[in-house]
């Protein structure tokens, strides 16, 4: 758990036995099982394209996540079953749950702690009207009794419990405890709503969801009952508190519309954020018509209009386009429609209506077409919100970069190099990695030339010049920055874990490492902005737009990243 071995961290702590060196040993050898150590999700990749169909997997969550990256289905949209009454069973020990629990209390949730001695004498009872309920053991668990408590919480659940009565179990033997009680043998699972919290249903048509007890932050159990509350048929599971995100829908000639359909449809997406779209509703219905989806797409005339319910995404629609606008054509008209959406984002953003700007692609060739005169987003929200100087960005989970330069040509970029440009961007990308939570990041900069000059042998000094006096003043400073390194090594040295940003001197010094990691990996973050902001790192993609074939990967990634950075502390 986070680092820690499972064994040293509470959640062992109702456990009798020792702790396993390994799954294999946990489990023992039984015929026909094979147990396969993954480390990454390209593991679990290869892992589900490897079986057969008569393989069963059994996994974690993630494992389902794989299954469903290689054979992605339709979203579908399920209504919470109506029902009077929702029963929360908490049985799983460790300070998490207790934090989610206090959550509850501070939502008006009535929170049962039931004493382990009363419910081991079979005398504890809960008598209660509130139309939510949560049942818990009081105190730490004693592991010579854990199973017989757990047992004993789902007699007192199922007191409470009737036969339209929603659930929300977490751990996986408190759900099964009390699933026996109620005679369930069997659940359709029908979308998870937040890392590990799997709606399902019933065959009686209940809703039951459940969720491994270490889970979730400590909101996630407010967010999952708020879901399930009778009348909030409005409020999806996790908006409670979630930011607003404006997403615009970039040239709409491109890929934009039909990665945008999917990922804010994506259960996990509307788990993270509310997002609203600034694009045009009617090239999102055509976009969806080509993924053969039949989400609801909704008009709505502001921010706090929109409503957020399975199948459904709002658009503030701008109506630039044209019905007949050509797929994977370059038009004008299209670029302006693209500049628009993102100025009425960037409005919101300053407005405080939004708490992040996330964007689909935009083609540069268009934009200019129209007579915007902007490398990119970058430099067009810079100017819309009044910013003199900010960076490019790309994080993915393994390698983070950082660009000095970005859309200008390479012998522009050489010439624009300068201490001073590099000392900012470096303190850039510190400031925005300590905001994120990394209170000491390690940086590497890269140098100019092959092999950083070879100490002279290829170049003109430009290491020396330009990039030495700014790492050396930084170092001064205390930062843990090191450079300039030869950039093929230093992209190396981070992909193993020695640097956590590496600082690029032009744009695909910066791009070409990251995309190799996969279109579905990248995400492009404006650093400098007052405002937040995550892109897609891949283009229009104009030879297969309209085409439904697009991978909506990135886009989620950008949603995600930008949800994370509005609910940290400050703006990067
Ligand atoms: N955030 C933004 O607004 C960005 C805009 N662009 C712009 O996009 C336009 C086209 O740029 P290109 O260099 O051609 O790059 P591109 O990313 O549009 O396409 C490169 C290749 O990757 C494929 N590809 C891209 N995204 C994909 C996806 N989601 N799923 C499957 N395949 C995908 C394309 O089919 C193509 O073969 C240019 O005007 C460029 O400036 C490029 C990158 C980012
Ligand atoms: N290479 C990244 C890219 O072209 C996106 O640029 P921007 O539109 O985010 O400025």
């Amino acid at each position: 758990m986070n680092d820690t071995p499972l064994h040293q961290t509470d959640l062992w702590a109702a456990e009798t036995a020792q702790a396993p060196q390994s799954i294999a040993a946990a489990v023992g050898r039984i015929a026909g099982v094979r147990i396969v150590d993954i480390t990454s999700d390209a593991d679990l990749d290869a892992v589900v394209a490897q079986s057969s169909t008569d393989t069963i997997l059994v996994g974690t969550g993630a494992l389902t996540t794989a299954v469903a990256r290689l054979f992605p289905g339709s979203p579908v949209s399920h209504p919470v079953a109506e029902s009077a009454r929702t029963v929360v069973v908490v049985g799983t020990a460790g300070s998490n749950a207790a934090a989610q629990l206090d959550e509850l209390e501070a939502d008006s949730i009535p929170v049962v702690r039931l004493d382990p001695a009363e419910l081991l004498a079979g005398r504890a009872s809960v008598s209660a009207h509130a139309d939510v309920i949560a049942l818990a053991i009081a105190g730490t668990v004693d592991p010579e009794n854990s199973h017989r408590l757990v047992s004993a919480l789902a007699d007192v659940a199922a007191r409470l419990i009737d036969d339209s009565t929603n659930l929300v179990l977490t751990g996986g033997e408190t759900a099964r405890t009390v699933l026996d009680r109620l005679g369930v043998a069997r659940l359709e699972p029908v979308h998870e709503i937040a890392p590990g919290a799997i709606v399902s249903v019933t065959p009686g048509g209940r809703t039951v969801v459940t969720r491994p007890g270490s889970f979730g932050d400590h909101r996630s159990l407010a967010a999952i009952a708020a879901y399930l509350r009778p009348n909030s048929s409005k409020a999806h599971p996790m908006t409670g508190n979630l930011p607003y995100v404006a997403l615009t829908m970039g040239d709409g000639a491109g890929i934009g519309p039909e990665v945008i359909v999917p990922a804010v449809l994506d259960p996990r997406v509307a788990a993270w954020c509310r997002p609203i779209v600034i694009g045009d509703a009617s090239r999102l219905r055509l976009a969806a018509g080509v993924l053969g989806l039949e989400p609801e797409i909704v008009t709505v005339e502001k921010v706090s209009d929109a409503e957020f319910v399975a199948g459904r995404i709002n658009v503030i629609d701008l109506d630039l386009l044209p019905e007949d606008l050509a797929w994977g054509e370059l038009s004008p008209v299209a670029g302006h429609a693209a500049y628009e959406y993102i100025r009425v984002a960037s409005e919101l953003a300053v407005a405080g209506d939004v708490q992040a700007i996330c964007t689909a692609p935009l083609n540069k060739e268009a934009l200019h077409a129209a007579g915007h005169i902007f490398p990119g987003h970058t430099e067009l929200l810079a100017h819309l919100i009044g910013t003199e100087e900010v960076s490019m960005m790309l994080s993915t989970p393994k390698l983070k970069v950082i660009h000095v330069t970005t859309h200008i040509g390479l012998l522009d970029a050489v010439a624009k190099i300068e201490p001073g440009l590099v000392e900012r961007t470096i303190r850039r990308g510190h400031d925005a990695l300590v905001r994120s939570g990394n209170s000491s990041p390690k940086m590497g900069v890269c140098g100019i030339n092959p092999h950083a000059g070879e100490n002279g042998l290829f170049g003109y000094g430009e290491e020396d010049q330009k990039i030495v006096p700014a790492v050396d003043l930084l170092r001064a400073e205390g930062m843990d920055v090191t450079g300039p390194l030869p950039a093929d090594t230093a992209f190396f040295l981070a992909g193993r874990g020695d640097y956590d940003l590496i600082v690029a001197m032009y744009h695909d010094q910066g791009h070409g490492p990251v995309k190799v990691l996969g279109i579905e990996a990248g995400v492009n973050i404006t650093v400098g902005l007052p405002v937040i902001r995550t892109s897609v790192d891949h283009g229009t993609a104009f030879d297969i737009a309209g085409k439904g074939i697009a991978e909506a990967g990135s886009m989620v990634e950008a949603l995600r990243q930008a949800a994370e950075l509005a609910t940290s502390t400050a703006a990067v």
